[in-house]
């Protein structure tokens, strides 16, 4: 994957989305605004635009039990469970395998009246980053996704209007040990999720709408991800 035209890109993107992901929502600067809470699920957005266009960063930070870091990016990564979880995607094509960690896709997402329909390209990286704060802690897993150009699918030729984004899943995973020394059971693991995403509509939508939208389907989205990752892996070994 090193000689990759695009590895120094990835590379670069991949340091800055987790070096963000890290940063709790007090040290990301103000502005955050909570918008949706769901037990341990808190999903915050700074509302902000350009050229007239909604462009919010969003950051959803959540704790689920009884899956690992490893598991949540293994599932959000791997293109075979997309159509699984993600409720709005209406066709998704791998373009590219880059390597064994990064795939480039191209998606079209169901149109959300009033809004035209929307279609996005862009690759997508797994990688496993050390612990830094515990040595001997579960490592932390990610997955980035960055929009990209393809020669073969120019934006806004057809019937969608591209849209641009950058989106980041960053997973860190507790293992409580079981004091009576039985072996570790999934009922001692869980797992950190911070999911921060920034997305350019493309072509404008009224700001209302997409706020409407967001408010409506990132809560849905990530509930709906983690049950099917604890219905996935249920009777299954852990992924460390
Ligand atoms: O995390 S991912 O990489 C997962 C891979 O699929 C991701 C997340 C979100 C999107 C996305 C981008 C734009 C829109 C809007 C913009 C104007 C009209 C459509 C929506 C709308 C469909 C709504 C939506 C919002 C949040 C979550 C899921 N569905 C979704 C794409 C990819």
């Amino acid at each position: 994957a090193c000689q990759h035209r695009l590895w120094p890109e990835i590379d670069k993107v991949v340091q800055q989305q987790v070096a963000m992901a890290r940063m709790g929502i007090g040290e990301c600067g103000s502005g955050w605004q909570l918008f949706a809470e769901d037990g341990e699920m808190k999903m915050y957005r700074r509302e902000e635009e350009l050229d007239g266009m909604v462009v919010d960063p969003l950051k959803a930070v959540h704790v689920v039990k009884g899956i690992t870091g490893h598991e949540v990016c293994h599932y959000f990564f791997t293109p075979q469970y997309r159509y699984d979880w993600e409720t709005t995607l209406e066709q998704m094509n791998v373009l590219e395998t880059i390597s064994d960690d990064t795939l480039m896709f191209m998606q079209t997402h169901k149109r959300i009246w009033p809004a035209s329909q929307r279609d996005v390209v862009f690759w997508s990286h797994i990688r496993k980053l050390p612990n830094e704060k515990d040595r001997d802690g579960p490592d932390i897993w990610t997955v980035v996704n960055n929009s990209t150009e393809h020669p073969d699918y120019p934006a806004n030729n057809g019937k969608c209007v591209r849209i641009f984004l950058k989106v980041c899943l960053m997973c860190q995973t507790r293992v409580d040990p079981p004091k009576d020394g039985t072996p570790l059971s999934r009922e001692n693991v869980s797992c950190k999720i911070t999911y921060c995403s920034v997305v350019n509509p493309g072509g404008w939508a009224p700001a209302s709408v997409l706020r409407a939208v967001y408010k409506r389907e990132y809560p849905k989205f990530l509930k709906r991800f983690t049950a099917y990752i604890i219905n996935q892996t249920k009777n299954k070994p852990i992924m460390f």
